[in-house]
This record gives C-alpha cells, structure tokens and sequence, in this order.
C-alpha cells in the first residue's frame, strides 16, 4: 500500500480535546455519563412525577429511536456549520437519547462499555 492510512483526527488538531477540557465556565455542576445515566435510571424505577425522561420512556422504543436519530442529524449540523459550543449541546442530547435507548431495553453501562 502506498501513501499514508487516512487521518481520524480532526483537520485542526489544536482542535482535539483532553479529558476534562471544557470550554465552558459552568464547571460547577458538572455531570458525568455515568451519573446522568445513574439519575436516569432512578427516575424511570421511581417514576418521578413531571420527569420528561419517564414520559419519554413510556412512549417507547420507536420514540426513542426517532429522537436519537435526529439529536444524530442535529449533532452532525452543528458540527459543521454552526461551531464547535452548539456541537458540544447537541452531542449532549445524543447522549441523553442514547442512555434512554439503554434503559428501555433494560441494558446497562457495563452491557455497552463492554463492547468498547
Ligand atoms: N440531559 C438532558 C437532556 N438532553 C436532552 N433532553 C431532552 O431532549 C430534548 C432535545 O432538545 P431539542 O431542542 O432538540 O428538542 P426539541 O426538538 O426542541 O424538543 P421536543 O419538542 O422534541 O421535546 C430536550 O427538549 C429535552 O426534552 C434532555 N432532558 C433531560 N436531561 C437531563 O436529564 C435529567 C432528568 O431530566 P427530567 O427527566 O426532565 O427530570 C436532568 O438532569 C436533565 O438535565
């Protein structure tokens, strides 16, 4: 083969990120994947009163896999023309979205992270 293997970093790669580097100032409440899925999860067993997430959940796998797809889309849009702080939200919902598509099918952290 010749030429070089294709980059999978960013053009701009003053661009790619360590762990923990933020951008924003609202450091101090700060939530990890782990605990929001932890938060999630309890709100579903619970079934807090006034939760979105219960209501989203009680609409279904179909629901979910449409929300998840167009938090994708948005992810992808922002991405690319509307800067690097609306991705940084958008790939939030994608990861909001992706943790309800876990806990409507009963998987946990460990079911997808070992797949990591
Ligand atoms: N992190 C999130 C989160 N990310 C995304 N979303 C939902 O995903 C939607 C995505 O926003 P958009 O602007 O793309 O949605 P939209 O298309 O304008 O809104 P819809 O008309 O589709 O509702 C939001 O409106 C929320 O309903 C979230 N909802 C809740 N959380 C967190 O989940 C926890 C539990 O929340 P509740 O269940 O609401 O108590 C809390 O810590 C919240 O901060």
């Amino acid at each position: 083969m010749t030429g070089s293997m294709p980059s999978m970093l960013p053009a701009d790669r003053s661009a790619v990120p360590s762990v923990g580097a933020s951008d924003s100032s609202n450091v101090s409440n700060l939530k990890t994947f782990d605990e929001l899925f932890v938060e999630l999860a309890e709100k579903w067993r619970r079934r807090t009163p006034g939760s979105g997430t219960v209501a989203a959940l009680d609409q279904g796998v179909h629901h979910l896999g449409k929300k998840l797809v167009e938090e994708a889309a948005e992810a992808w849009m922002a991405a690319e023309h509307e800067g690097r702080g609306r991705a940084a939200e958008e790939i939030s919902q994608l990861l909001y979205w992706s943790q309800l598509l876990m806990i409507s099918l009963g998987l946990s952290l460990d079911d997808v992270y070992s797949h990591l």
